[in-house]
């Protein structure tokens, strides 16, 4: 009986150049679908290609399956890079990005959610953000969650039919040592039926603070994310679960003293997973 040869470099050289051509050939493959799924999406007439509640779901299952030696880190990345890049060719798009609190993190969510071939343009502030995108045909803000006073209240310019709206809440998959975690809102024009409405974000105006409100906010799974004075009132960014109906939000608002209330965007539930370094 002859021993099997040992393997050598040149051997396992040979299977990554195999692996490798496969793994290129099955990309070329995805990326021959566009055209049908340009029609079938009718994205010309909607100008933009972005589905981000299918994008969480992928995101949460590729999280779930990987295993193995390859950081999640770099799976993630990769597939966000292969997602962000086909939405972009089915309809080409910028991603617009505050920078007022500092451009590396901004700079480093941008690249790593969308990669290099979509544009990155910088903003002093949200609400320039914000402008961007409306005055766009299908571009993408990112701006981070947690704005101080100094920000102005951002989410009253989504107030309005034709307003930008929040569609995602990134990253998909949180984790403490996330190589690009600064958690960030994602704006772009109306999306319709592409939206996903597991948490519900409302603008919302009322007279004064009442301690009373956190409590029945939190009865109905809502709570407030910012707020801002706004002349003699105060202005409230509401999240809400999407199983609530508004008007029991609206309604454990009254007591403050409600003056408005719309609906400003909403996004996929929060999906975490341990550290994994
Ligand atoms: C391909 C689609 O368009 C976009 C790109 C995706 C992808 O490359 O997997 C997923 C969701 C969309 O944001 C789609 O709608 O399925």
């Amino acid at each position: 009986m002859t021993e099997a040869a040992p393997t050598t470099l040149a051997d396992l050289r040979a299977e990554i150049d195999r692996i490798d051509s496969e793994m290129h050939a099955l990309l070329m493959e995805r990326s021959s679908i566009i055209e049908t799924l340009i029609a079938i999406k009718n994205t010309q007439v909607s100008g933009s290609a972005f589905r981000p509640g299918r994008e969480a779901d992928m995101m949460k299952r590729l999280a779930l399956r990987h295993k193995g030696l390859l950081p999640l880190d770099t799976i993630e990345g990769i597939w966000r890079i292969i997602i962000a890049t086909f939405t972009y060719v089915q309809a080409n798009y910028s991603v617009h990005a505050d920078v007022s609190g500092g451009d590396a993190a901004m700079r480093d969510s941008a690249r790593f959610h969308f990669g290099f071939t979509v544009p990155f343009v910088t903003h002093e502030d949200a609400r320039a953000v914000i402008k961007a995108v409306a005055d766009s045909a299908g571009d993408l803000g990112i701006f981070r969650m947690d704005q101080g006073a100094s920000a102005g209240i951002w989410w009253r310019d989504l107030i309005g039919s034709d307003a930008p709206k929040i569609i995602a809440r990134l990253p998909f998959i949180e984790r403490p040592d996330h190589p690009a975690g600064t958690p960030v809102y994602c704006v772009a024009k109306p999306l319709a039926d592409a939206a996903v409405r597991e948490i519900v974000l409302y603008a919302a105006r009322v007279e004064r603070w009442s301690e009373v409100l956190r409590s029945g906010l939190a009865q109905h799974l809502a709570e407030v994310s910012a707020s801002a004075a706004d002349g003699s009132h105060l202005s409230l960014l509401v999240a809400a679960s999407g199983e609530v109906d508004q008007s029991a939000i609206r309604k454990a608002l009254e007591p403050a003293g409600l003056s408005d209330f719309s609906e400003i965007g909403s996004h996929a539930a929060r999906f975490a997973v341990k550290s994994v370094r």
